[in-house]
């Protein structure tokens, strides 16, 4: 979620593992807890089927993505392998459970592990599921949550848990904390005592990720970046699935000892992907040399506002500490800051779009064309400002849609050869290339002129890429017709972009015309 603490059983059950060891919870787990509870079989030809239907999923992921206009073209195929593997494994699924029951035993566990509770409870948050409510008046900058990193499930928890043999041995799972965050959370879930059970009893049993959209719901992102977006992150955590299913069939010591092996479905999976992703926190190494990631319990029911980062983890003490970011009355529910997100981003990464976004922007691609006779000098000049040839600027909400990057970039990319060659020869001055970037420095009134109309026409095509208006949007959003949360995250986003580009045009229309005059 922040920084200065960014935020940002698929087969069937082998026979009872009495031999397995017990072990002590939290302290050392290289050794699985105690026996799992029963769990439902797959019969030996669907256990094949899946294997199967697994082998394809590898396969049809393995093919280059379609880029462009074509993005939806690999979806079907992987989604109807998807499809066929969640069906066979439906009955393997946990009964859902009401979270809420398990609050009180969560903050007993925080409490007898030295967490001040005082300050704060769990409590209903509208359409955000759960929050925090002050019990109390939280004074503005006071800190309210200390959380101690024993609590916390991270990459380090997880190197020395059941799963740190076989960490030693993927190269995916080092490069990937997220994955291995992800399988750790699986672990501990199904080792019936983990010190962790607490914690993970109140996570949420299913999350409004894309990873959770129809076909159907996903057709609500269309003429959006982001729909490009939600359909690479399905094909990769499609992909990552059937890599972990195949390795978890292997009979090695390292891998039969995990208490996953049997619940590995797609849909377990899944969840413990979105849990990681819509709850994970930058966090130091133990040995403080990197960052790293982890689930930080009790901080993580927060849910977010605009503002500014007021969470950090305490290196001397161990722990991770928030502060408030104003002052919340007893009652209230207490926000924090996660980043300065784009709707998008929140979207793929949270599952939710939140309207009144300060930072929301929208992604745009732009690159000078390897066809264009002035391609290699353009490069060359925008290069020395830091900028790549070829890349996504963004469009931002409010009075200023055009940042000085994106200004630069079509002052190159829109200058002819003359002006090329005078302003940006071999002897160009700091001072020059710096005034790329200003808004106040007008390169040549020409130059100008042609910015300002390639950005007008650009945000009007996009807009006309949507298969609805925003007035359209806007009358289902407020039609108090029942909408699911993908339809209504679908709108917001919509509506949010569409406003950006319409005050980009509106912006850049105005600051053509007064160079017309
Ligand atoms: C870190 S968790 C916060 C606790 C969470 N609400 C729960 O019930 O467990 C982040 C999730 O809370 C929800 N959330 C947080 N802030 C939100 C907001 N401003 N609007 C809507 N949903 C929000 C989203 O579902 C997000 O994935």
């Amino acid at each position: 979620m922040g920084k200065k603490s960014k935020k940002g059983g698929g087969k069937a059950a082998p026979p009872p593992a009495q031999e397995k060891k017990a072990a002590v919870a939290n302290g050392d787990k290289k050794d699985k807890v105690s026996a799992p509870a029963p769990v439902p079989e797959l019969s030996k030809s669907a256990r094949r089927d899946v294997r199967d239907l697994v082998s394809q999923l590898l396969d049809v992921c393995a093919k280059p993505p379609v880029a462009g206009a074509k993005e939806w073209d690999d979806y079907p195929e992987i989604n109807s392998v998807v499809e066929k593997i969640r069906k066979l494994q439906s009955g393997l699924s946990s009964p859902v459970s009401d979270r809420s029951q398990n609050f009180p035993g969560f903050m007993d566990w925080l409490s007898s592990n030295g967490v001040d509770t005082s300050t704060v409870d769990i409590s209903k948050a509208g359409d955000s599921g759960f929050g925090l409510k002050a019990k109390q008046h939280i004074k503005e900058a006071s800190l309210f949550l200390t959380i101690p990193r024993k609590l916390m499930l991270t990459v380090d928890s997880a190197k020395s848990s059941v799963l740190g043999d076989l960490i030693s041995e993927d190269k995916i799972l080092q490069a990937m904390p997220n994955i291995t965050l992800a399988l750790h959370l699986l672990c501990e879930k199904h080792q019936p005592d983990s010190f962790f059970q607490p914690y993970i009893n109140i996570l949420p049993t299913s999350y409004s990720t894309p990873l959770y959209f129809t076909p159907e719901e996903l057709q609500n992102l269309k003429g959006s970046p982001v729909l490009g977006d939600a359909l690479s992150q399905y094909r990769n955590i499609a992909r990552q699935y059937a890599y972990f299913y195949r390795l978890l069939q292997k009979q090695e010591p390292f891998i039969t000892k995990l208490p996953i092996t049997d619940h590995f479905t797609f849909d377990e999976y899944r969840w413990a992907v979105s849990t990681v992703m819509t709850r994970q926190n930058q966090i130091p190494t133990v040995d403080g040399s990197k960052v790293t990631f982890g689930l930080i319990p009790l901080w993580d029911m927060c849910n977010h506002t605009n503002g500014h980062y007021t969470s950090d983890f305490n290196v001397e003490k161990n722990v991770s500490e928030c502060y408030a970011l104003r002052d919340f009355e007893a009652g209230e529910q207490v926000y924090i800051f996660y980043g300065a997100r784009s709707n998008a981003e929140f979207l793929i990464h949270n599952g939710f779009v939140y309207p009144e976004n300060n930072y929301d922007r929208l992604c745009i691609k732009l690159g000078i064309s390897k066809n264009d006779p002035l391609f290699q000098h353009k490069s060359e000049v925008l290069t020395k400002i830091g900028i790549s040839p070829s890349r996504s600027f963004f469009l931002h909400k409010g009075e200023f849609p055009v940042n000085g990057e994106l200004l630069a970039f079509l002052r190159i990319f829109t200058m002819d050869e003359d002006l090329l060659k005078e302003k940006f020869g071999n002897d160009v001055t700091m001072e020059t290339l710096d005034q790329l970037k200003n808004m106040d420095v007008v390169i040549t009134d020409e130059n100008e002129k042609k910015v300002w109309s390639f950005i007008e026409t650009r945000a009007a095509l996009l807009l006309k890429t949507y298969p609805t208006t925003e007035e359209e949007d806007l009358s289902v959003l407020n039609s108090g017709k029942e909408l699911t949360d993908p339809q209504k995250m679908g709108l917001q986003l919509r509506i949010g972009e569409k406003q950006i580009l319409e005050s980009t045009i509106k912006y850049a229309s105005e600051k053509r015309q007064n160079l017309e005059k």
